[in-house]
């Protein structure tokens, strides 16, 4: 067993490296049918893997993974009908479904993941014999399924924990494949380093770093006297607009497309707001990380029934450019498509609610 810092360096795998003979005649338990678990599913079912998606008993997905002609069991009997668990329910839950299926999951299954945070800490201790590997998707599930129905792919890490077969690493590559995976490309990395660096980048960074300059953009307007409308255009609104330049063509794209005025403005002044004291705190987020401490945290506050968790949402929901930013794109053209395709996205897990 290994969980060594090897950083890929960095060979990327597409299609024609996968031998799809590693999973075509096996069988998948996908537990969990939420934002990955739908979406591995049914990319696994039309590529003509063998799918069974677990859910318990009383669960509000059911209907859903039914009426996506997916043959649903509860986890237990799906894991153990099956040569591959691929463990895609909330990671706060993971370690009570474990103790569920775990005495259906035999020497020579494989247990797969899409992150690597209960096995890097601990929280599941895999029995010798069983394969752990991972497939993570570097990106939310809706896409992972949106990419693969529109013949894309999308861009994923590989992981191998434990090897107890030999052929670990093939498998979760056929995996790869079968899910979209291999058409965008697929880098190996260890369960640690993606752990890390995916809450790493989702505190400092994606989620939480991004959403905190917004909102301090916005406050600092507001608080000059500035309308709420321009304020919420100018700092949230235009974010997705140079995040697609960055996207399509790094940093360099998006300074040739804006004013030489932004780019002088920017280059000069980035540095002043995301300065030295940003990166110590980074710094600090990635340490508490590193050492367990946000592990630790995440895990008691979710035995605690979540109570800081519910007011740092609540907080968020009830933030002033949340409302400012519903008028508006119900006012405009782009809003009006987003709101479309927001409602449907709402119908659809009220269906899965309602049943
Ligand atoms: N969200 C994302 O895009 C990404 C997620 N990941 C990783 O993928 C994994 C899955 O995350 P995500 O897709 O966000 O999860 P979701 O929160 O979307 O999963 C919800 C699904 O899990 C089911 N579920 C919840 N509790 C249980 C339980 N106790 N037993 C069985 N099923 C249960 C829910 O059923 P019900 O509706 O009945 O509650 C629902 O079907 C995690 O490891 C996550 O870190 C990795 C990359 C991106
Ligand atoms: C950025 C958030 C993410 O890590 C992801 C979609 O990759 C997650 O945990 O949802
Ligand atoms: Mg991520
Ligand atoms: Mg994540």
């Amino acid at each position: 067993m290994t969980d060594s810092d090897s950083t890929f360096d960095t060979e990327v795998y597409y299609d024609d490296d996968a031998d799809r003979a590693q999973i075509d005649d096996k069988t998948v338990a996908v537990l969990g049918y939420g934002s990955q678990g739908h979406a591995h599913a049914q990319n696994l079912d039309d590529s003509g893997v063998d799918v069974i998606v677990g859910l318990h008993e009383a669960s509000s997905s059911r209907s859903a993974a039914e009426n996506d002609g997916l043959r649903v069991e509860t986890p237990a009997k799906a894991a153990a009908e099956a040569d591959i668990v691929s463990v895609l329910v909330p990671d706060t839950v993971q370690p009570d479904v474990w103790e569920d299926i775990r005495e259906g999951v035999e020497e020579g299954d494989t247990l797969q993941f899409a992150h690597g945070f209960n096995i890097h800490y601990n929280q599941i201790v895999p029995p010798a014999g069983v394969d752990v590997t991972m497939i993570a998707p570097k990106s939310p599930g809706h896409l992972v399924r949106r990419n693969y129905e529109a013949g894309e792919g999308t861009p994923g890490l590989l992981a191998v924990y434990q090897d107890e077969t030999g052929g670990a690493r093939e498998e979760a590559l056929a995996y790869a494949h079968a899910i979209g995976c291999t058409r965008a490309g697929v880098v190996e990395t260890t369960f640690r380093e993606e752990t890390e660096t995916d809450l790493f980048g989702e505190q400092a960074v994606l989620c939480g770093g991004v959403t905190s300059l917004v909102k301090q953009g916005y406050e600092t307007l507001v608080d000059a006297g500035y309308s709420r409308e321009m304020a919420y255009f100018e700092c949230l609104n235009e974010m997705k607009l140079i995040v697609d330049l960055m996207y399509e063509g790094g940093m360099g794209e998006m300074w040739d497309s804006v004013s030489d005025t932004a780019e002088y403005g920017g280059l000069s002044r980035g540095d002043e707001i995301v300065d030295e004291h940003a990166r110590e705190n980074m710094e600090e987020v990635l340490e508490a990380v590193q050492d367990g401490t946000f592990a630790r945290e995440w895990i008691a506050e979710n035995q605690a029934g979540r109570p800081s968790y519910t007011q740092l949402r609540e907080a968020e929901k009830n933030h002033d450019i949340e409302d400012v930013g519903e008028n508006l794109r119900a006012l405009f053209a782009w809003g009006a498509d987003e709101e479309a395709e927001a409602e449907s996205d709402e119908e659809k897990t009220e269906v899965r609610a309602d049943d």
